[in-house]
């Protein structure tokens, strides 16, 4: 049984569990539970708390684990993230009320509210900066304004929350985030339950990203028709009974399609279809 940490709430529970179902395992129906064993799928899935899974898979008791990038800074935990998964993407930064500071010299003697004492730690080793750190569990922003800090360090995605503070960022940003699936440093990396799993992830990234797109056109206009849609390979191209046609079958970037299937009807090829594409493996 491969035995995976998986987010019990927050911002990556939902998203992960989507992900992990999209990829035909089985997921708890209710959020007290705290384990989960899937028998057809040989896993077992543990429900823990964010920033703790990285110390959980650290500890080799569980083979890997999904959290973000920037916890498992945080956690400082001898683990390291084998496969990005494109969400819960975010940014880490100070931030302070506007005109007081600029950048992250100004963070010297001040005092740092934050919910990522590691993060905020090791980057002021890094640079010998000599400022005091206050953890706080959640709702940083509003540490300034209370009194608790003048300078904030926290996750900012739309920056919203920052703006209804009436917060500013100063300095580089600290570090880039997203979900990603991690592992003890220097585990087997070809384990094949381990390898089987990443492959079905990486069948959902690609089938959330990509779609599968038909069309029928004129031989002449073949090898320009292929050029605007290459594959991941190459693409299918079969005879039609009405000769001088071909049918065309190709993977095409979904964000990309509505232009492509322009640029084909430009170019005089019909019949033009794009198919979502359900579950893969490259
Ligand atoms: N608003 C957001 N947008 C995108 N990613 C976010 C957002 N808030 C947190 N994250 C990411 O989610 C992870 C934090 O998850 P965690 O569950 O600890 O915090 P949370 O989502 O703020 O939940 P809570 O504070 O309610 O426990 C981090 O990787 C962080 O970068
Ligand atoms: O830039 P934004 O889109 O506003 O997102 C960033 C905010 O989202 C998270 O807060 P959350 O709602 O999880 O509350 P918390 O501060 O209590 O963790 C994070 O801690 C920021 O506060
Ligand atoms: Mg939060």
């Amino acid at each position: 049984m491969l035995r995976i940490a998986i987010p019990n709430k927050g911002s990556l529970s939902g998203p992960a569990s989507a992900m992990l179902h999209e990829a035909g395992y089985q997921q708890r129906k209710e959020s007290k539970e705290l384990v989960l064993v899937d028998p057809a799928n040989e896993v077992e899935f543990f429900y823990l708390r964010p920033k703790d899974i990285a110390i959980y898979v650290s500890a080799g008791r569980l083979d890997i684990g999904i959290t973000g990038e920037d916890l498992l800074v945080d956690s400082g935990a001898g683990a390291e993230p084998i496969l990005p998964l494109g969400f819960a993407r975010s940014t880490f930064r100070f931030a302070a009320k506007p005109g007081t500071a600029t950048s992250v010299e100004d963070l010297a003697g001040r005092t740092i509210a934050t919910s990522y004492e590691g993060i905020v730690a090791k980057f002021l080793a890094e640079r010998g900066i000599d400022a005091s750190v206050v953890h706080l569990d959640g709702a940083v922003e509003t540490a300034i304004e209370l009194g608790v800090a003048q300078v904030i360090a926290d996750v900012v995605e739309t920056g919203t929350s920052l703006r209804n503070a009436g917060l500013e960022v100063f300095g580089e940003p600290i570090m880039t985030s997203e979900a990603v699936v991690i592992r003890r440093t220097g585990a087997e990396t070809d384990d094949p339950k381990v390898q089987q799993f990443l492959r079905r992830l990486q069948g959902v990234l690609v089938a959330r990203s990509y779609v599968m797109m038909d069309y029928d056109c004129r031989v002449e206009h073949l090898e320009k028709a292929v050029a605007l849609t290459p594959g991941l390979e190459s693409p299918t191209v079969s005879p039609l009974h009405h000769e001088g046609w071909v049918a065309v079958r190709s993977m095409v970037a979904a964000k990309e399609a509505q232009r492509i299937m322009d640029d084909l009807y430009e170019l005089g090829a019909r019949a033009i279809l794009t198919t979502a594409i359900h579950a893969c493996r490259l």
